[in-house]
């Protein structure tokens, strides 16, 4: 389980939040919103230990990030916001390359992975640098379904998804979460969260709760 004690973070010279106590339960969705620049990647970033709290711990299973080392990197999937995909190479050899270097057991095959996310086979067959916006976002989500993940950090994970994409990446997550996976997830988009019972991290909150420049 991941866990923010007391956790503070500045970045630009700004404060984006301090004190912050959080725990990413088992099971639960976490959906952090705020406007442009309040720290929603920021906050992942700290979550997925690309970023260090200026006070406080950030803490998997009880151990400081920068000790949990690959225990930790083996149990998280981190998608950033870019689709992070090689545009020369294909989707299905995008996903191989990153099965590949993943620390998880491996779960689907990536040509699987890809027709889970709706992609048809021709456009799994030609370089990436080829597909649309939407189907770049689908090929970069199909690397949640190739290797098992306790943790999934997904940074604005529904932009450039239509409706049918939309729908797919909420069935997902309700399986992941099903599993007794965890999700924390950005987004702009205003959803109903249904049955996914989300919990918000509201940004502007956190940082009114502490207020002040760095
Ligand atoms: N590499 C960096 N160096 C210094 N400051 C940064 C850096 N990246 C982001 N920031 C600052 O950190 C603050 C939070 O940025 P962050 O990207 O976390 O916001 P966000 O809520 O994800 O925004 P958006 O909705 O626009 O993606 C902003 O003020 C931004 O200028």
């Amino acid at each position: 389980m991941l866990a923010l004690r007391a956790a503070s973070l500045d970045r630009g010279g700004r404060r984006l939040f301090a004190g912050v106590e959080l725990r990413l339960e088992p099971g639960r969705l976490y959906v952090a919103t705020g406007g442009n620049g309040a720290g929603k990647t920021s906050l992942l970033k700290l979550m997925a230990g690309l970023l260090e709290p200026d006070a406080g711990a950030v803490e998997w299973d009880g151990v400081e990030l920068a000790e949990a080392g690959g225990g930790y990197r083996g149990a998280l999937m981190l998608l950033g916001h870019k689709h992070g995909l090689k545009l020369d190479l294909t989707a299905v050899e995008n996903l191989e390359l990153a099965q590949a270097l993943a620390g998880g057991r491996p779960l689907l095959d990536p040509a699987a992975a890809c027709a889970k996310l709706g992609l048809d086979e021709a456009a799994c067959a030609q370089p990436c640098r080829r597909l649309s916006a939407g189907q770049l976002r689908r090929a970069g989500l199909a690397r949640l379904l190739l290797n098992e993940a306790r943790l999934w950090l997904l940074d604005e994970p529904f932009a450039n998804l239509d409706a049918a994409g939309r729908a797919t990446l909420r069935q997902l997550l309700a399986e992941h979460l099903g599993r007794g996976g965890t999700a924390a997830l950005t987004t702009h988009v205003e959803m109903d969260w249904g049955d996914l019972a989300a919990e918000r991290i509201e940004l502007a909150a956190l940082a009114a709760a502490d207020g002040g420049d760095a």
